[in-house]
């Protein structure tokens, strides 16, 4: 279970110190799909790279299990924003790279490694390097890497905004399915409201900058597909907007 309590950041540069996030209050179960959507600039990114023990809250603390975030301890996938390649490594060994230093190469599941590399169709480009890659493709090669370490903790950062409509469709269905398989308990950050409703069994909504928690949802139509004309969707969608905009404007 991730508990994040009265967590506040703020980044100090010279003489400016913005706040980033303000007594953020979050639970995600053990196992469960906690979607964070926020306006751009809101702090998900933030909140994610604290989760991932790369930035220190100013106050509040985040525990994995009881004990405070430790990526060498923990096993944590984390899915950048900027997809997070090592750009003099080819797509095969960038894949590898999570799994290999946490268990060593000979311990990796050569099978799922394929699998996973077919179903995102990645799959042909194992010898090219990240500079010879698209955005869409650069995403699917970060998002294997994390899923081949098959972590338990899943910090996804806008993971699928770079994949075009279909592939999108097929690469959210996918992370559901090896969710399904695994439970991988999973935060992921998103400004796309459709996004948030099938993937968040959780939805948390974060007010405009410094990020706040305003709205915690408990979604009826998570992993439900072609909902978009029912009215439980439409009026999901309408609430979020309402919610997002509100944060805007206030
Ligand atoms: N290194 C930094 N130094 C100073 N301010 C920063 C830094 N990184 C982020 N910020 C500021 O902190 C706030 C939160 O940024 P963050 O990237 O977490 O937002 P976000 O919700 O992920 O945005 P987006 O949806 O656009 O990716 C913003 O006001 C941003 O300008």
């Amino acid at each position: 279970m991730i508990e994040v309590n009265n967590l506040s950041v703020s980044y100090k540069n010279k003489d400016k110190h913005i706040k980033a996030i303000e007594t953020v209050d979050l639970s995600v179960e053990e196992g469960e799909i906690c979607v964070v959507i926020g306006a751009s600039g809101c702090g998900k990114s933030t909140l994610l790279k604290v989760l991932a023990g790369i930035l220190k809250g100013d106050e509040g603390q985040v525990l994995i299990d009881g004990n405070e975030v430790n990526p060498k301890s923990h096993r944590i996938g984390f899915i950048p924003q900027n997809y997070g390649l090592v750009k003099w490594k080819s797509v095969e060994e960038n894949v590898f790279l999570s799994a290999k230093i946490k268990d060593g190469k000979k311990s990796i599941d050569k099978d799922f490694y394929r699998r996973i590399l077919k179903e995102l169709d990645i799959d042909k480009l194992v010898k090219r390097y990240p500079t010879q890659l698209s955005g869409g493709q650069m995403q699917r090669v970060s998002i294997a890497r994390a899923l081949l370490l098959k972590p338990n903790l899943l910090l996804m950062d806008e993971p699928f905004s770079s994949l075009d409509a279909m592939i999108r469709e097929e690469v959210q269905e996918l992370f559901l399915q090896v969710w399904k398989e695994y439970k991988v308990t999973t935060l992921l950050v998103t400004h796309d409201i459709r996004e948030a409703i099938y993937l968040g069994q959780k939805i948390v909504v974060l007010s405009s900058t410094p990020g706040k928690v305003v709205e915690v949802i408990d979604n009826p139509l998570f992993g439900k597909s072609n909902v978009e004309f029912n009215k439980e969707f439409i009026d999901m969608n309408i609430r979020l907007k309402n919610t997002l905009k509100g944060e805007r404007i206030g």
